[in-house]
């Protein structure tokens, strides 16, 4: 199993959550962030408005699934959340290794 972690531009959401419903994910958490990456001190636009501030507001998306799902999911996050304008975010895998479902005591892969 791997932990994805998206760092995305926030009005790009909706579109990634319908992306990886598609591939049959089976639930993700999605918490508000700010962060910058290498274009720091460089203006960015966001909601019509140039930002020169340090941090800009993202979207930070944690999913945890198979391996054998993780190119897909990978792809289609990038598909989905790409406008080609600086700051489309990032995307970071590691290893998981246990997941407990805690209503059923399922674990691993059958409690994803
Ligand atoms: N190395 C990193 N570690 C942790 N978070 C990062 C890292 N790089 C980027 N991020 C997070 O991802 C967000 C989006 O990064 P961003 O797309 O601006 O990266 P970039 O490398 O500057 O790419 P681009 O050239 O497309 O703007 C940042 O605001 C930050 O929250």
């Amino acid at each position: 199993m791997k932990k994805i972690e998206a760092i995305i531009k926030p009005f790009k959401l909706d579109e990634v959550r319908e992306s990886l419903s598609e591939l049959g994910v089976n639930g993700l958490t999605v918490t508000e962030v700010k962060g910058f990456g290498r274009q720091k001190g460089h203006t960015e636009l966001y909601r019509g408005a140039e930002y020169v501030v340090d941090f800009l507001p993202k979207v930070k998306i944690e999913l945890v699934l198979a391996d054998d799902l993780v190119d897909r999911a990978i792809e289609s996050i990038t598909n989905a959340a790409r406008t080609g304008k600086i700051g489309d975010g990032k995307i970071f895998v590691f290893p998981v290794e246990q997941v407990v479902r805690i209503r059923t005591g399922e674990t691993g892969e059958s409690a994803v």
